[in-house]
């Protein structure tokens, strides 16, 4: 073993030193601050779960992404949560059993089996809100709202909202009745985003009109002008995909009066994520960063395997990378404080002032070479034994 091999992280697990530590833990506040002025519940979920109960109704994709362990007290296969939306969904629809609306929100360090993209890590720290019980536009609204003031306040600059609806792509599915294959194929296909192979693999089946419309589907991106042309485009197609269009017309008017210094982006053709998705889908983005900033849609009844099918919308970004948009943190420089100060009764209550007004208070050992904290202020004990504070050009 060569001495690397003592310190070296497996790619994508990072650990967080000062003081990007404290600059994540300062945000992680602040979010759960504002998702608590909005009526959203904090929860914890657990680190590692029962495989089934971390799985079901998620998809394949997400089966990719969980660590396995064996759990020696059971015998039974837990996996190590890979994204906390399901377990927030088990939670309302099976411990919670809360009717009418419910809003949770958490953060919590998952890990990955893959980072999402090349650039992703694959121990994030998820923070988000999750809203149960309403299957309406307004709730939609409410999660992008409050995804985006969550990333205002981080700090994000130019911010763009990429905004689809699964429910389109759903309903021309079934209205085509494709193979199981085929459907699986496409679905990965516009996932993606390798168009070139769209058209080879729906030939067979181009003179059906959902077909038709499902092929048309890749071209509908752009801006909001987009929803018009596939008003023309998708005419005659199911009522669902009528409806979605309408619910994302909405939407954009809505977004464009709250935040008009935000873009927006349409694809109609964003199958995003874990397949649990059923309706709006959305992604925030900000040039540069070359990943989505955060993400969510619309999942209902991913909680009837839990014994109740329930509306749900929701949002999730990593905390990490959110405070990665952040300056670097400018700390306080300490006050620096002779150790011998704790053993003196007037000396601990001038350290517990200067604190609980603010200022990080050093103790330095006796033995110690340095005295003082650069360029920061010292407490020192005068001949008469008081104590005080000094500015830091007396040193
Ligand atoms: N958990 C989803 C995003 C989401 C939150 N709520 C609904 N969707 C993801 O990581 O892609």
């Amino acid at each position: 073993m060569s001495r690397a091999d003592h310190w070296l992280l497996p790619d994508g697990m990072d650990e967080v030193l000062p003081p990007r530590a404290r600059q994540i833990e300062n945000l992680r506040r602040k979010l759960l601050d504002l998702f608590h002025s909005w009526g959203y519940e904090l929860v914890l979920p657990p680190k590692v779960e029962f495989l089934e109960s971390l799985l079901t109704g998620a998809g394949h994709d997400l089966e990719l992404q969980t660590f396995k362990v064996t759990d020696q007290l059971s015998g039974r296969m837990m996996g190590v949560s890979a994204d906390v939306t399901p377990q927030v969904a088990r939670m309302d629809a099976h411990s919670m059993q809360f009717d009418g609306v419910a809003r949770f929100c958490y953060s919590a360090e998952i890990v990955r089996t893959q980072p999402d993209n090349l650039l992703g890590s694959r121990s994030p720290i998820q923070i988000g809100a999750e809203l149960f019980g309403d299957g309406g536009a307004d709730s939609d609204l409410e999660i992008l709202s409050l995804m985006t003031d969550s990333l205002l306040l981080a700090g994000a600059e130019n911010l763009c909202l990429d905004l689809g609806h699964v429910g389109i792509y759903r309903a021309l599915i079934v209205e085509a009745g494709l193979p199981d294959e085929t459907e699986a194929a496409l679905f990965d296909i516009l996932q993606h985003k390798r168009l070139a192979e769209l058209q080879p693999l729906l030939a067979p089946w181009q003179e059906q009109q959902p077909v038709q419309m499902l092929l048309r589907l890749s071209g509908l991106n752009g801006g909001p002008e987009v929803l018009a042309s596939a008003r023309e485009q998708l005419q005659g197609a199911p009522a669902a995909v009528t409806d979605a269009l309408q619910e994302l017309q909405e939407l954009v008017e809505a977004l464009q009066q709250q935040y008009p210094q935000v873009n927006l982006y349409l694809d109609l053709s964003e199958l995003r994520g874990y397949h649990y998705h059923t309706g709006l889908v959305f992604a925030a983005y900000v040039p540069g960063l070359g990943q989505a900033l955060a993400k969510g849609g619309r999942y209902d009844d991913i909680g009837r395997v839990f014994g109740r099918a329930r509306p749900a919308t929701g949002f999730s970004t990593d905390l990490k990378m959110l405070a990665s948009l952040q300056g670097n943190l400018q700390a306080r420089t300490p006050v620096a404080a002779p150790a011998a100060i704790l053993r003196d009764t007037k000396g601990r209550a001038l350290v517990t002032q200067l604190r609980e007004a603010g200022e990080r208070v050093v103790f330095i050992p006796r033995n110690s070479c340095s005295s003082a904290v650069d360029g920061g202020k010292s407490i020192q004990q005068l001949a008469d034994g008081s104590w005080q504070l000094m500015a830091a050009d007396k040193i």
